[in-house]
């Protein structure tokens, strides 16, 4: 039977200690053939999704650039609609299709703000987006698989919810330390090993320093 959601990746490239950025949110942690390596699954998508903060503190651009192919849908989770009119999603919306997910909450102003924008706003849960009703929506769509490319908040709720089909963590050779550092899952967590998401380990490629390790 044909699943009623889309295939999710959740990719990340984490420091040996887990952190996906530093206390002052530097995530730039991948090598150069690291991010060769995630264009090229990002070519292979039909969509990409990340949350407010990363586009808040990475202003990513979210393109394939380090290879050919062609540019997934860019899917933003901003519950109060509260992207920046001058990051590089709004600027670069006329070129590459943008979809902002926000909550049925979102104040009017902000969604107004947006009016000026060739983005799509899809009103999806409350408060936060329900991640759920979300990507059965983009599969009646056409979008087949979705890159869920963090940062730790989204992640946990994807985790939570078990959404996540594939996990593929880069190893970057460094020790970040802070505890207020965001790791690759954040949220409430598990209580318990037992109540865990537990994966297989299917693959572990290495590149110079750093460790590919594809899980399902
Ligand atoms: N190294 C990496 O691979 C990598 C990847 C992505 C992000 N990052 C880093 O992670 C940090 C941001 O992570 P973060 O955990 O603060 O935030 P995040 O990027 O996960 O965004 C979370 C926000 O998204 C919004 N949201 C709406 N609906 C949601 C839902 N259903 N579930 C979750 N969030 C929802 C909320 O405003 C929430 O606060 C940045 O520093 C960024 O540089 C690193
Ligand atoms: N694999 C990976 N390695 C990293 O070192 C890093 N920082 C990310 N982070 C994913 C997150 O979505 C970032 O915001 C984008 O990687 C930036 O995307 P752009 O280059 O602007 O397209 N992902």
């Amino acid at each position: 039977m044909e699943r009623s959601r889309p295939f999710v990746i959740m990719s990340a490239a984490m420091s040996i200690d887990g952190k996906i950025a530093t206390k002052n949110g530097d995530s730039k942690l991948s090598s150069k053939q690291d991010l060769v390596r995630l264009h090229r699954m990002r070519a292979n998508v039909d969509a990409i999704l990340v949350g407010k903060n990363t586009v808040e503190v990475d202003d990513p651009l979210l393109t394939v650039r380090y290879t050919k192919g062609k540019n997934p849908v860019r899917i933003i989770l901003d519950s109060k609609a509260q992207i920046k009119p001058r990051s590089k999603i709004l600027k670069t919306a006329h070129i590459i299709p943008t979809i902002i997910a926000v909550s049925k909450n979102a104040p009017k102003k902000n969604l107004a703000r947006l009016d000026k924008y060739p983005v799509e706003v899809m009103v999806i849960g409350d408060n936060k987006i329900d991640l759920r009703k979300l990507l059965v929506v983009l599969k009646k769509r056409g979008i087949k698989t979705v890159l869920a490319e963090g940062g730790g908040t989204m992640n946990w709720e994807m985790v939570n919810r078990r959404l996540v089909d594939r996990l593929v963590i880069t190893v970057t050779p460094y020790l970040v330390g802070g505890a207020d550092a965001i790791t690759l899952v954040e949220g409430t967590g598990f209580a318990k090993i037992q109540n865990a998401v537990k994966l297989k380990l299917r693959n572990v490629s290495r590149q110079k320093n750093e460790l590919v390790l594809y899980y399902s």
